[in-house]
């Protein structure tokens, strides 16, 4: 173990090796202060350095699923500043499993070699309480995939499990008003299982994602009017971050026009753009062989920045909110994408001026519908009882076909 003293503060900084032992058997103790990895017990003392005075105080984030394929991507965009800005010092607690513990290392000593210089301080870590100490942002992306011969009932219990043990450490050691990004599917139930295990955290700063599915809303209706997709905009994607999901052609603008006065092709409209969109994650996974990683990390990119910057006058984003009081007659107390706009304070309000059809008004009672089923699923993770399953048939994720 190495010692080092700066600026009158005392570090301590091991090597991996011992770095690894050392954090796994610390993990079982949620009263232990995580340490930090190899050269950022260099840098942590923000206070020290002359360069450093006009940048924000330092932000806490948690990411889990830290070694898969998405935080891969996610990773250096957040510790690049893109993400948060760039006066923005941030530190990364990122958290794995036993299976993951190596490869954690190699992530951690990937950013080292990176020399950011927003990024602080990094901590990896298996065990949640360790990782979810005093964090503002919680981007929860690890999670089971679903394997040949699954049911979906069986990947909500392994799952929820996950996001029941995530929530309870968030609701124990989080920062009160700490905002979680659920990405690890089925991703609209998980977060309402990890927004019930944490009564202390107001239920509004949970969110699912559900920015991808908008992305490439935008991506189709831009290809079909021949514009570049910044001409898209006010594109909502309603309830659940799977094939149910409605893509909302309604409501949605191209050139500041409705997405009807511009694309005359209602057939393309309710089939072909509908599905393509629900269906688009299949696609790629057939092409790809995996599923979209670089893409979705963009897309919490995205999140992220439409929480942390005021929303353009007119425009909104979407994202798997909290049903409680919402305008819309959804069913309270679920996870559902809705169109929403921010202040820039990582707050948000829900649109109110939208309208709706017949069309509309049944896609959206269809994803309501399997959204309830989830729920009645997985009572058993949110404390409402003795589970009962009657998921619809059809009920895939994006990813499967
Ligand atoms: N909402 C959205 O728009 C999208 C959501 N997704 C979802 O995001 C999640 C992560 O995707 P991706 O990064 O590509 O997946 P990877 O398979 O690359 O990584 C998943 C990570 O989940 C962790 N994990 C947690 N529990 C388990 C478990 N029981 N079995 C296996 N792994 C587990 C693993 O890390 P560790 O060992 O450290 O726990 C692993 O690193 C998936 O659920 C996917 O369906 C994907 C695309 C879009
Ligand atoms: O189903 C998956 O794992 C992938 C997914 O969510 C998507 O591509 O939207």
């Amino acid at each position: 173990m190495l010692q080092l003293l700066e600026g009158g503060k005392r570090i301590h900084c091991h090597d991996n090796l011992e770095h690894t032992a050392k954090s796994k058997l610390e993990a079982e103790d949620p009263k232990n202060k995580p340490e930090c990895f190899g050269v950022f017990c260099l840098t942590y003392d923000l206070k020290a350095e002359e360069e450093t005075k006009s940048w924000k105080k330092l932000i806490n984030i948690a990411v889990s699923g830290a070694a898969g394929m998405i935080y891969n991507h996610l990773l250096f965009k957040l510790a690049s500043g893109q993400v948060f800005g760039p006066d923005q010092p941030i530190a990364l607690k990122l958290l794995g499993s036993e299976r993951s513990f190596e490869a954690l290392e190699g992530v951690a000593m990937e950013l080292e070699d990176s020399l950011f210089p927003l990024l602080r301080e990094v901590i990896i870590s298996i065990n949640p309480y360790e990782v979810f100490q005093d964090v503002e942002w919680a981007l929860l992306i690890g999670a089971k995939p679903r394997g040949p011969g699954m049911e979906r009932a069986g990947l909500l219990d392994i799952n929820g499990q996950i996001f029941a043990e995530q929530g309870r450490a968030l609701n124990a050691v989080a920062s009160r008003n700490v905002k979680v990004i659920v990405v690890g599917n089925p991703c609209n139930t998980n977060a309402l299982i990890c927004l019930k295990n944490a009564p202390n955290i107001p239920a509004k700063n949970f969110h699912a994602l559900t920015r991808l599915d908008e992305n490439r809303a935008k991506c189709q209706l831009a290809l079909k009017a021949g514009v570049f997709y910044d001409q898209v905009s006010n594109a909502t994607i309603w309830g659940n971050h799977s094939t149910t999901q409605v893509p909302d052609f309604l409501n949605a603008r191209i050139n500041g026009l409705s997405v009807k006065e511009v694309i005359k092709d209602q057939k393309w409209l309710e089939e072909e753009f509908t599905e393509k969109v629900q269906k688009r994650g299949g696609v790629l996974i057939k092409k790809w062989g995996r599923s979209s990683a670089a893409s979705t990390a963009v897309s919490i990119a995205d999140a992220i920045r439409s929480l942390i910057t005021p929303t353009p006058e007119g425009d909104w984003f979407s994202s798997g909110v909290y049903t409680n009081g919402n305008p819309y007659g959804v069913a309270e107390d679920i996870i559902f994408s809705m169109p929403c706009r921010s202040k820039g304070d990582g707050d948000y309000e829900l649109v109110k001026d939208v309208i709706f059809d017949d069309y509309l008004l049944k896609r959206i009672t269809k994803t309501e519908a399997e959204l309830l089923a989830e729920k009645r699923c997985v009572a058993h993770l949110t404390g409402e009882g003795i589970a009962f399953c009657d998921l619809p048939e059809d009920t895939m994720l994006p990813g499967e076909m």
